[in-house]
């Protein structure tokens, strides 16, 4: 039975248009997948299909080789930890009480947190830089707080597989490779789409490129980020070189 979450030959129509066409990922375990490709290219469609928030039209998610229909949104929720590009609240919430939401799978509602719960997100907050932050309201937070406390919500859920659309958003370049940094070190499956070519070449272990809605290419970042397939994915001519770490590394000619 395959482990992990996984889709298989994924299609999924929105508004009149096949907006996922095919589409199969199914990452190793602990691994980094980065999910490129264009505005509009289904990037965040199947972060979505993925998490179960929006059912395919055809193929099947999977998690542990079950169908993801079949599995209690309880148990999904535990384990399956989602960040949004968007998230915004009404509710006066503190940083921690956010972080706190990613507890609540694993709560029975009348109990209060627990000293695992609290842990949790000491640990969350700790990993994501935010601990100073803890008693300041959501609202007041910049953009690139908001993100990492977005971050934090979903490590402190102690997820197996983590979702995440273009986290590094908002970040300001150290950030940026902080964050990645830390899920590449964490033990869990990260599934993230991505703008930068250069970010992901460093830190996905897998890239599946996209192109209105299919794979266009899968597979070791040497093999997908080629000058060929960035010209004909986006439209850019590309100088790739390997960097001395062994990454491809893009550099965009504009001649
Ligand atoms: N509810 C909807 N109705 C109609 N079209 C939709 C709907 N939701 C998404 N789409 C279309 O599906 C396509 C894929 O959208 P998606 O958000 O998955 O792309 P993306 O690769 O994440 O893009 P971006 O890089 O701009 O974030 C887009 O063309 C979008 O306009």
């Amino acid at each position: 039975m395959d482990a992990g979450l996984a889709a298989d030959r994924v299609s999924r129509s929105l508004g009149g248009g096949l907006v996922l066409d095919g589409v199969s990922v199914a990452p190793a375990d602990g691994s980094t997948v980065g999910v490129l490709g264009p505005n509009g290219s289904g990037k965040s469609t199947l972060l979505r299909v993925l998490a179960g928030v929006l059912e395919p039209s055809a193929g099947l998610v999977t998690v542990d080789g079950r169908e993801l229909a079949d599995v209690p949104r309880r148990t999904l929720a535990k384990r399956v930890a989602v960040v949004e590009q968007h998230s915004d609240t009404q509710i006066p919430l503190t940083v921690r009480d956010v972080v706190g939401l990613g507890r609540v799978p694993h709560r029975r509602a009348w109990l209060s947190a627990s000293a695992d719960d609290d842990a949790a997100v000491q640990e969350a907050l700790e990993q994501t830089g935010m601990t100073a932050r803890s008693a300041q309201r959501w609202q007041t937070l910049s953009g690139g707080e908001r993100q990492r406390v977005q971050i934090a919500r979903a490590l402190a859920q102690r997820p197996r597989e983590l979702l995440l659309d273009e986290p590094t958003n908002h970040l300001d370049v150290q950030h940026q490779f902080e964050l990645l940094d830390l899920l590449a070190s964490l033990p869990v499956t990260s599934v993230i789409a991505l703008h930068d070519l250069n970010l992901a070449a460093m830190y996905c272990d897998e890239i599946v490129l996209l192109d209105h809605g299919a794979v266009v290419a899968a597979g070791d970042p040497a093999d997908v980020l080629t000058e060929e397939l960035i010209l004909q994915v986006y439209n850019v001519k590309a100088e790739v070189t390997t960097s001395p770490e062994g990454h491809p590394h893009v550099r965009f000619l504009r001649t």
